[in-house]
């Protein structure tokens, strides 16, 4: 089975997740798009569901395809999320924001009770940090922002690259209207100090450690969907 097979598969096992009457994050990305597919077949077969979703695409998606949306605004607890990530770890710390819409995407998974995370096995790792770790920053101070990052990274015995995502000249540009720097760190031994000393960043408005968000992560591999609940480390 192919990347695109397998993340459907995980989309329809976690879609069982989801009950009429829910008011459900709905993520970005490939593998959340799969999951949008199916979750519009059910609801025209009836299943009344409201969607809150993390990005612009991913709205466009849903009302193409007949998926009622709402706002966090009217709607601003929610029951479930359900997303894809860049790399999941044994504690269900996860990557997320290769496809730019982190902030928005950790807003809504916290404004949930519980957050599924899809995904092929491809995105399972031991340690976090093989995918460059994107850090959604402010326009304003992007080169005392990014200094600011190496000194956190070196404080950390991390060393690697910062390239801003689309290049110098016509950077990528979040829903949000921020910029993001994909940080290569390599291994992140202690994402948790990380994420702290990122969030200590003025200008840092948020990055892609997702940590103590997701509560489930269901992976498809060509020997089938499994379940997985974070190990304690
Ligand atoms: O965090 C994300 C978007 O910001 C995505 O969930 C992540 O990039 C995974 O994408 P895909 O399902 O296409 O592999």
């Amino acid at each position: 089975m192919d990347a695109v097979a397998l993340k459907t598969e995980a989309a329809r096992d976690a879609l069982s997740e989801v009950q009429s009457g829910m008011k459900l994050g709905i993520g970005t990305g490939s593998t959340a798009e799969a999951f949008i597919h199916l979750l519009a077949e059910r609801v025209a077969d009836g299943l009344s569901i409201i969607g809150v979703p993390t990005s612009e695409r991913t709205a466009a998606l849903c009302e193409k395809l007949g998926v009622p949306l709402s706002t966090l605004k009217e709607t601003p607890a929610l029951d479930l999320t359900i997303d894809g990530a860049d790399e999941i770890d044994p504690s269900l710390g996860l990557i997320k924001g290769g496809g730019g819409a982190l902030l928005r995407e950790k807003i809504v998974a916290k404004a949930s009770q519980r957050m599924i995370v899809i995904a092929d096995e491809s995105k399972m790792v031991d340690t976090l940090g093989r995918f460059p770790l994107p850090i959604e920053v402010n326009r304003f101070g992007l080169e005392a922002t990014r200094l600011a990052i190496e000194e956190v990274a070196k404080s950390l015995g991390l060393s690697g690259t910062l390239s801003l995502r689309g290049g110098e000249d016509d950077p990528f540009v979040t829903d949000g209207g921020h910029l993001i720097v994909d940080a290569s760190f390599g291994r992140i031994p202690d994402s948790r100090a990380l994420s702290r000393s990122l969030h200590d960043i003025a200008g840092v408005v948020e990055h892609g450690l997702f940590l103590d968000v997701a509560v489930l992560a269901v992976i498809a591999s060509s020997e089938g969907v499994k379940r997985f609940t974070p190990l304690a480390v």
